[in-house]
């Protein structure tokens, strides 16, 4: 089975700060739903940037699609391929309606403006917000832009998606439609999630980041069963 995603040895530090990564190592394969979690500040969404070009570690190697990747050049086909949704929405929407947000990626790669309204209309019924084009973004509930970030990462047809912290200030509602949306889609994903639950849920495996490296979790220990 070839790896969609490889990091391996990484190392990276930020100019006049300690080391977040010291050597992480992570793989990920077809049908994987793999959660990262960690302590805050612990570097999972330094290692998500990592794995698309945006940041670049000081040792260590990032193969995406088989490919090893060093250069910003290296990079646009991963960024193509790999929909990374931000922990914040308000760093990923920027247009006045969810229509315009939503269709923004597909017109970029090309598509005509009939073909791209039928991608948002698709990709919003995958999300469960059928019919919210002409919303208006900034006033959308947390949930709901949590959901449209998801559909403008959608939108592109990725074959991986990285999510940073999905079901951060959800609540139990959403966050359930968030599990049924990802439960219900094909790609291999990387999540990193607090939330113990929705890992129970959602993932088929979890890695826990901790002193600069990835393990999988101690089951004796409290983090693994779930308290992050
Ligand atoms: N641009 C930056 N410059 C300097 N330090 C940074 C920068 N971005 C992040 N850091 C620091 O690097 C460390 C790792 O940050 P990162 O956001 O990757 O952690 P995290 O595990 O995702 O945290 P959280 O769970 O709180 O979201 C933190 O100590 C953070 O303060």
């Amino acid at each position: 089975m070839s790896l969609l995603l490889e990091g391996t040895g990484l190392h990276f530090t930020y100019p006049h700060r300690p080391p977040v990564l010291a050597g992480a190592d992570l793989t990920l394969g077809p049908g994987d739903r793999l959660a990262i979690t960690g302590p805050n500040g612990a570097g999972k969404s330094t290692l998500l940037q990592i794995l698309v070009g945006l940041l670049r570690p000081q040792a260590g190697r990032v193969v995406a699609f088989g490919i090893e990747r060093h250069a910003e050049a290296d990079f646009h086909e991963v960024r193509r391929r790999v929909g990374y949704v931000f922990q914040d929405p308000d760093d990923q929407l920027f247009c006045p309606t969810v229509a315009e947000d939503v269709a923004f990626g597909p017109l970029n790669l090309g598509q005509s403006r009939a073909q791209a309204l039928e991608t948002v209309a698709r990709v919003l019924d995958v999300v469960g917000l059928a019919g919210f084009e002409g919303r208006v973004t900034h006033k959308l509930s947390g949930g709901e832009k949590r959901l449209v970030s998801l559909a403008c990462v959608m939108a592109m047809d990725p074959d991986v998606l990285l999510l940073d912290e999905p079901t951060n200030a959800l609540d139990e509602e959403t966050t359930a439609r968030m599990e049924a949306v990802l439960l219900s889609l094909p790609q291999a994903m990387i999540v990193v999630s607090h939330d113990p639950h929705f890992r129970r849920k959602v993932v088929t495996r979890t890695l826990r980041l901790q002193g600069g490296r990835l393990a999988a979790p101690d089951p004796t220990c409290r983090h693994a069963r779930g308290t992050g």
